[in-house]
């Protein structure tokens, strides 16, 4: 298998309840539902994404990708290991191999995908964010991360899905500050969400 990742960093994960704790985030190239063409993204099926995924480097098979990851790890100490996988939509590239070979250098794997592509087995952590007009595959995780707000998808549209924890992030671009006082009223009147606020913008960290 080859993989097309667009970066390979180490961070804080800046979203959800993991927020805060030390990882590698390893970005597939690609989505499922944007080219990421700017010119595209008036008519892509996701409208508001804040990531550039479009190529990268190739990776001829799940252990030199796995060795990259391991490169990347911010410390000496290799306690509390963790990879999270995204994109792009890692949906598309994620497999078997590449999670069996994180395993064996010590990292928790855990992704980030929008939940319209089956996912392998094995994942540590699964965080769905789910898309207004499309159609979930992935029902069940740790973490259901809505962002907020969408037209066609409200948060009760999901809270009988099997998730530990739900989550409000609120969408950013222009109406940002709208949207964080938009997405707190809502998890006040409804306390089984709760807000995420994206820490690395507002550290200024990737
Ligand atoms: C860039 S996506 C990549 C993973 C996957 N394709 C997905 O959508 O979940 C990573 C996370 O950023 C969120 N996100 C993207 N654009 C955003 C925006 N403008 N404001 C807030 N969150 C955003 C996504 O919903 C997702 O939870
Ligand atoms: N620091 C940091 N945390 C993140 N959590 C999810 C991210 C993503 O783009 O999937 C992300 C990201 O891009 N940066
Ligand atoms: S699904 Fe994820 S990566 Fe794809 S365009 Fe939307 S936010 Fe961006
Ligand atoms: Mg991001």
């Amino acid at each position: 298998m080859t993989y097309i990742v667009r970066e390979i960093f180490a961070s804080l994960q800046g979203e959800g309840v993991q927020s805060g704790r030390v990882a590698v985030f390893l970005r597939f190239a690609g989505c499922n539902l944007w080219s990421g063409r700017e010119a595209d993204r008036i008519t892509a099926r996701c409208r508001f994404c804040d990531t550039d995924f479009v190529g990268g480097e190739r990776y001829g098979d799940a252990e030199s990708l796995a060795d990259a990851v391991a490169a990347a790890w911010p410390a000496q100490d290799g306690v509390n290991r963790l990879a999270i996988v995204t994109g792009g939509e890692p949906g598309l590239q994620l497999d078997d191999a590449l999670i069996a070979a994180l395993h064996r250098r010590g990292f928790a794997v855990a992704v980030e995908t929008n939940g319209t592509l089956p996912l392998p087995s094995g994942l540590d952590w699964v965080c769905v964010s789910p898309k207004a007009g499309t159609d979930l595959v992935v029902t069940r995780g740790d973490e259901l991360k809505l962002v907020y707000p969408q037209v066609g998808a409200a948060p009760e549209d999901f809270e009988h899905l099997d998730f530990t924890h739900f989550l409000l992030q609120p969408m950013d671009g222009p109406e940002r500050a709208a949207n964080t006082d938009a997405a707190l009223r809502h998890c006040l009147s409804r306390p089984r969400w709760r807000l995420g606020l994206q820490l690395h913008k507002s550290l200024g960290l990737r």
